[in-house]
């Protein structure tokens, strides 16, 4: 059996389903992401899991217990919540402790514990500064081994770095995943942000009105989205009507599907150079209508008969004379097409 089911849970706002009868299973030791645009419900299937809302229907199994209508202290559930909720009069130090303080611990305990989740989240000589006199990645960091030493069976975290400037949530969706490994703890994280969940997650559940639209590895969510949803949230795929498809390439396909193209699959060349498509792919004629420099690759917006395909290429690869009006050639693997379920 899985260490924490969601099993149908449903949950109503004034009469409005916000989670509707949603299910997934995640295994102990696990780092996965609920991953979905604003407002499908991530924080408050998290919310349910916490027991800071109740839940209209279904049932919440952690560890073998079923928690569905446990009050939140009795869960062996943790939160850390973008803001950091630290408290302010509080040092780094008697922050991290509290938790093991309200236990009734000792105090040679606490302090060599205090120690190693001071040092696991990277703020040894921290100790006796306080929230203020940190940084904003600095606090969240502490926000995390407040929420981390007293070993809650699993832990939630709402969108933790959303706070943060892009450099430092980088970094610490890094040091999340190195400190989630080295714990083992089971940690549930929401975001809605597509690069950080691919980033961090051992498995995404894709989330949308209150379901999952799809859930799988990083690597399976991104190469084979499911359905239209998860390709176009999922971010950069071209999403084409087979009908549209048929006309760029002739051949007669793919009515009445929907389909996915990733645009770094798709091979760019100036007209006439590197040669034909062959067997294993089309080869298309088209006309750069933009060029947009994402940092360490350069993404061609191509128009080709009426479709408009996004191609990327590497930074270094290409001659960047490419520009506005060009002509060139593009080459579609044709096992790089995948249909969506609609
Ligand atoms: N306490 C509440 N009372 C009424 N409606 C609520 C309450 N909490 C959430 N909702 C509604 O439920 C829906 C889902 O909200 P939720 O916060 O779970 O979304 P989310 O996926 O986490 O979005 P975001 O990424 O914007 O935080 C929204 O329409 C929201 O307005």
């Amino acid at each position: 059996m899985s260490y924490l089911i969601i099993d149908k849970v449903t949950k109503k706002f004034d009469g409005t389903v916000v989670l509707n009868e949603i299910s997934l299973a995640v295994e102990r030791g696990e780092l996965v992401t609920l991953l979905g645009p604003s407002g499908c419900g991530k924080s408050t299937l998290l919310r349910c899991i916490a027991g800071l809302n109740e839940v209209d229907g279904g049932r919440i199994l952690l560890n073998d217990r079923d928690i569905t209508n446990l009050a939140p202290r009795k869960r062996g559930v943790g939160m850390v919540f973008q803001s950091y909720a630290l408290f302010p009069n509080m040092t780094v130090y008697e922050n991290v402790a509290f938790g093991l303080k309200m236990q009734g611990l000792k105090g040679n305990y606490i302090a060599a514990r205090v120690r190693d989740m001071v040092n696991l989240v990277g703020l040894s000589g921290k100790e006796k500064s306080y929230p203020r006199e940190l940084s904003g990645g600095q606090q969240q960091r502490v926000a995390l081994a407040r929420s981390m030493i007293v070993e809650p069976d699993v832990l939630l975290l709402d969108e933790p770095f959303n706070a943060l400037d892009a450099k430092i949530r980088k970094m610490l969706q890094m040091e999340l995943k190195n400190i989630q490994k080295k714990s083992g703890m089971t940690m549930i994280f929401v975001t809605h942000d597509q690069e950080e969940a691919l980033t961090i997650s051992d498995r995404i559940f894709v989330i949308n009105e209150g379901r999952v639209a799809q859930s799988g590895k990083p690597l399976e969510i991104y190469s084979q989205p499911a359905s239209e949803f998860v390709a176009r949230f999922i971010g950069n795929f071209n999403v084409l009507k087979g009908e549209e498809f048929e006309r760029l390439v002739g051949e007669p396909l793919f009515s009445g599907k929907s389909l996915a193209i990733r645009p770094e699959v798709i091979k760019l060349s100036l007209n006439g150079e590197n040669g034909k498509g062959h067997n294993g792919s089309w080869r298309i004629k088209g006309k750069v209508v933009g060029v947009f420099l994402k940092g360490n690759i350069l993404r061609f917006r191509v128009r080709s008969k009426d479709c408009i395909l996004d191609v990327d290429v590497l930074n270094n690869s290409l001659d960047c004379s490419l520009n506005y009006d060009t002509s060139v050639d593009l080459v579609i693997p044709k096992d790089e097409v995948k249909v969506l379920n609609l």
